[in-house]
């Protein structure tokens, strides 16, 4: 049985720092780890590359060739990673044994984990695989300054949640940058009353049902739950 981590979260939140970060980390200690590429627009690394989606399809091309936008261009290159599960994958995946731990660092498009369905076949394919899988789903803490913004984001950690039905960790990303941390503490795992206070005291009274919905969801979900992560402390 391998193992295997899908570092997903909005553009822009952390993902690839993390990913480095773990590399490092199981380097001081010993463990072995092996990061995957998923991005097929990204281009530098600071971890050496165990597999890459590049290798299969390069977003350029598919710009150039297909006249496609950016993120266009991406939906299609990840429809034919999907396309090539039992081929390109496969391969790649027979060079790693039993015990092996692969972290699969994602590109930020939301809708890659909210409703395209090509990472849920993904996942589906590592666990034919007999890869037990996990979601680290990352959140830039920097938006955690008020009640509606940590709404939207819980809505969207959510969808990531219900669409890809794995074990899934939040991690409140780049603690280091927050100035008040008082601030932000107060969301890793609130009351859900007390986000209804605030949420009500935010918006027009006449989104009070809709506010009660919208928490009650979250709370059912036991989803109000997010780890601090500041990559400078050494104890993480
Ligand atoms: N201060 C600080 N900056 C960070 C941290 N993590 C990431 N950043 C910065 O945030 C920016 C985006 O980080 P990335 O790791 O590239 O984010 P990403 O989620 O991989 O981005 P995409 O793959 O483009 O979606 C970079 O400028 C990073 O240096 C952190 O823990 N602290
Ligand atoms: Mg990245």
């Amino acid at each position: 049985m391998g193992f295997a981590q899908l570092v997903i979260g909005p553009a822009g939140s952390g993902k690839s720092t993390y990913c480095s970060s773990l590399y490092q980390h199981c380097q001081a200690v010993g463990r072995s780890i092996n990061i995957v590429n998923l991005d097929p627009a990204a281009e530098h690394f600071d971890y050496p590359v165990a597999m890459d989606i590049r290798e299969l399809i390069s977003l350029e091309d598919v710009m150039e060739e297909l006249g496609l936008g950016p993120n266009g261009g991406l939906i299609y290159c990840m429809e034919h990673l999907e396309e090539n599960l039992d081929t390109w994958l496969t391969e790649e995946l027979d060079n790693y044994l039993d015990d092996d731990y692969l972290v699969f660092d994602c590109p930020g498009q939301i809708e890659l984990f909210s409703h395209v369905p090509v990472l849920k076949n993904f996942v589906e394919h590592l666990k034919r695989k007999n890869f037990n899988v996990c979601a680290v789903y990352l959140l830039d803490s920097q938006f955690m300054t008020d009640v509606t913004k940590f709404i939207s984001g819980c809505m969207s950690s959510l969808s990531a949640m219900i669409q890809l039905e794995l074990p899934h960790v939040n991690i409140l990303s780049k603690m280091d940058l927050v100035k008040n941390k008082r601030g932000v503490e107060k969301y890793l795992d609130p009351e859900p009353h007390l986000l209804l206070a605030e949420l009500n005291q935010r918006m027009a009274p006449q989104f009070e049902k809709l506010n009660k919905s919208l928490i009650e969801v979250v709370d059912h979900y036991s989803m109000v739950n997010f780890l601090p992560l500041d990559l400078r402390k050494e104890e993480r």
